[in-house]
């Protein structure tokens, strides 16, 4: 059974590792470093960014986590993980992981829209449209030549995939539709596939 990390400082964890669950496989709530061994695949999930960061520093989290990516496993940032990922962040000077080719503005859907739900295609995953809930989501304003836009919603880009990497802009596990978890889960699956190739 593939083993599923999400990590467990703060935000919606709970939700994820039902989702993943759901999806038959088995979900860790990460809280220590040594954790991230036993892992074949990581999601971060969303919450806020400044907060998560911030425990990150203070649990020593960085580069054990860009040591994960290294290593080619699978991660998946939802909302403030998307934040996490990518590599600009739009008005702040220094990102966080910085591991997709992506510049991610924040809280970018306005006032009256700070919290809303619409119906979005994915491409890949939900073809003809999924439930997204937006809550104080960012947006992605750039996106790298090996990035591929999965999701816009607005004309914005709210979904991306480069390589091992997923992010999206909206909350995947509070809807009861696991698509885009399933999807990330046959990314991990994949990893998996070309990791034991590569040792045989
Ligand atoms: N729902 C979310 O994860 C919101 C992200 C939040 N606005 C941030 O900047 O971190």
């Amino acid at each position: 059974m593939l083993k599923i990390g999400i990590l467990g400082l703060q935000g919606a964890i709970r939700e994820h590792a039902q989702a993943v669950k759901n999806c038959g496989a088995e979900a860790i709530e990460v809280k220590s470093i040594e954790q991230l061994d036993q892992l074949d695949g990581l999601i971060l999930p969303g919450g806020e960014s400044t907060t998560m960061r911030r425990l990150l520093d203070k649990y020593n989290f960085m580069d054990p986590l860009r040591a994960f990516a290294r290593e080619g496993k699978p991660i998946f940032g939802t909302c403030a993980g998307l934040i996490l990922l990518a590599k600009r962040l739009t008005g702040q000077e220094k990102a966080h992981l910085e591991l997709m080719d992506i510049t991610v503005e924040r809280n970018s859907f306005g006032r009256q829209k700070e919290s809303f739900e619409a119906e979005i295609a994915i491409a890949g995953v939900a073809e003809d449209k999924m439930t997204a809930v937006f809550i104080r989501a960012p947006h992605i304003t750039e996106a790298g030549e090996n990035v591929e836009v999965l999701a816009k919603y607005d004309g914005r880009i709210v979904a991306v995939r480069e390589g091992q990497f997923l992010g999206c802009s909206f909350h995947p596990e509070l809807t009861e539709d696991s698509r885009l978890t399933a999807y990330f889960l046959q990314m991990v699956e994949e990893y998996k596939m070309i990791e034991n190739k590569v040792c045989n």
